[in-house]
């Protein structure tokens, strides 16, 4: 398939629709997917004529995150600067993106994981639908939430910001409304109809682009088994200091299903990974978006690179090729993690370079704290 297939374009008056257009793979973001939406968002901020963007997904998925199968090939070939190299570029769209001058409208009618959140949540306005479901997995992968995660995800009420990324909870559409990943929800029934309105708005004014959502979002209801009616829980166990405390919090509470899920996915996960991610996101907290991305950069490259730990090629291993979702995580317990190990991975990889921005206009008030 032609690169440009992978993403399609719409123009209709001054809007373009782009749609991500990989459904076999949940649109999973290949590298020229990520190539191409980086090329066109900037020909778009130069372009008078183009007013709004609107992102989508075909298929069942918006986006299950950036294609996972491609990298571990390349790792597997001994050749991970390639990987770097795709990183390197997604951090990009995902800072052109939270710097964005034109508005960004993105539907978020299904899958939404891991890469998929940072080609969206970045933007002013996220459409979620019942048929939304966000996550981000990396944790059990052996990697960590990043895309900007440790920006976005630290700004999230309280805690919760911890709990989706150390767990991979999955959250549905009202629970992302309802902390914020999400600005707007409607039923996928509407989502032509809004199409067609934004389509007529022909301004980048980002309060006629609300105007128009806000007349059509609707409120739904949390579901009774929704984490959002445990953000006190949340709060209480997830601003522990360490993993290991997170984990002792949970225990000393009442058990019942959503504690031992937790604590179950928590056990799960890569205890390398867990740690990283933890101090990521709370080092995200005092952090701009471009800073956040940087760090990432570095914690990738370790983590592509192997010299600390392999557990993202054992993690695709297990979940993804060999599927026995069985990993053998070294190290194996949380204590064995130690914190100069944790230390190494916000460290420059030797002799590569740190992720170069770009200098951009719309920094920094529009791009602090918007969720
Ligand atoms: C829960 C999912 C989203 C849906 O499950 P399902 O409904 O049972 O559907 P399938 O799992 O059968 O997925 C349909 C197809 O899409 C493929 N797919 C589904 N996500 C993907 C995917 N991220 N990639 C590459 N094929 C995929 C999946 O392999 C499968 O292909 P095939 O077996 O050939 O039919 C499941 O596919 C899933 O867990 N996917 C992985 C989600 C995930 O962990 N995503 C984000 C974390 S990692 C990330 O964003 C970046 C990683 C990355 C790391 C290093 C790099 O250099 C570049 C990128």
């Amino acid at each position: 398939m032609a690169s440009h297939s992978q993403v399609l374009e719409e123009e209709k008056s001054s809007v373009r629709i782009l749609t991500l257009n990989r459904p076999k793979q949940l649109n999973a973001l290949s590298f020229q997917m990520i190539s191409r939406l980086l090329q066109l968002f900037l020909a778009y901020e130069e372009d008078p004529s183009v007013k709004l963007v609107i992102l989508k997904g075909q298929g069942r998925a918006f986006c299950a995150g950036g294609d996972v199968s491609a990298v571990v090939r390349d790792i597997g070939q001994g050749n991970w600067r390639l990987g770097a190299k795709f990183f390197a570029d997604e951090y990009m769209l995902n800072y052109v993106m939270a710097t964005y001058t034109k508005p960004q409208v993105s539907i978020l009618n299904g899958i939404v994981m891991g890469g998929g959140a940072g080609v969206s949540v970045h933007g002013p306005f996220r459409i979620a639908t019942e048929n939304t479901v966000f996550a981000m997995p990396e944790t059990v992968l052996g990697l960590f939430p990043d895309v900007g995660a440790s920006y976005f995800l630290s700004r999230l009420p309280g805690f919760f910001g911890e709990y989706v990324c150390l767990t991979g909870a999955r959250l549905d559409g009202a629970d992302m409304l309802a902390c914020g990943l999400a600005t707007h929800y409607l039923p996928s029934t509407r989502l032509t109809a809004l199409e067609a309105e934004l389509c007529r708005v022909d301004s980048s004014d980002p309060t006629l682009v609300s105007a128009i959502l806000d007349a059509c979002t609707q409120n739904p209801h949390l579901k009774q088994q929704s984490a959002y009616h445990r953000l006190d829980v949340i709060d209480r166990c997830f601003s522990g200091r360490t993993v290991e405390e997170i984990i002792a919090a949970l225990e000393r509470e009442a058990s019942d299903d959503w504690i031992s899920t937790t604590i179950r996915a928590l056990k799960k996960a890569s205890p390398a990974s867990l740690k990283i991610s933890l101090r990521s996101i709370r080092e995200g907290r005092l952090q701009g978006v471009g800073q956040c991305l940087s760090r990432e950069y570095r914690m990738v490259c370790h983590v592509l690179k192997g010299d600390i730990s392999k557990d993202f090629v054992e993690g695709c291993r297990a979940i993804l090729i060999d599927k026995d979702k069985n990993p053998k995580w070294e190290p194996w317990r949380l204590e064995e993690m130690k914190d100069r190990m944790v230390e190494q991975y916000f460290k420059r990889v030797e002799e590569e370079e740190d992720l170069k921005l770009p200098a951009r206009k719309n920094l920094p008030a529009l791009a602090m704290a918007k969720l």
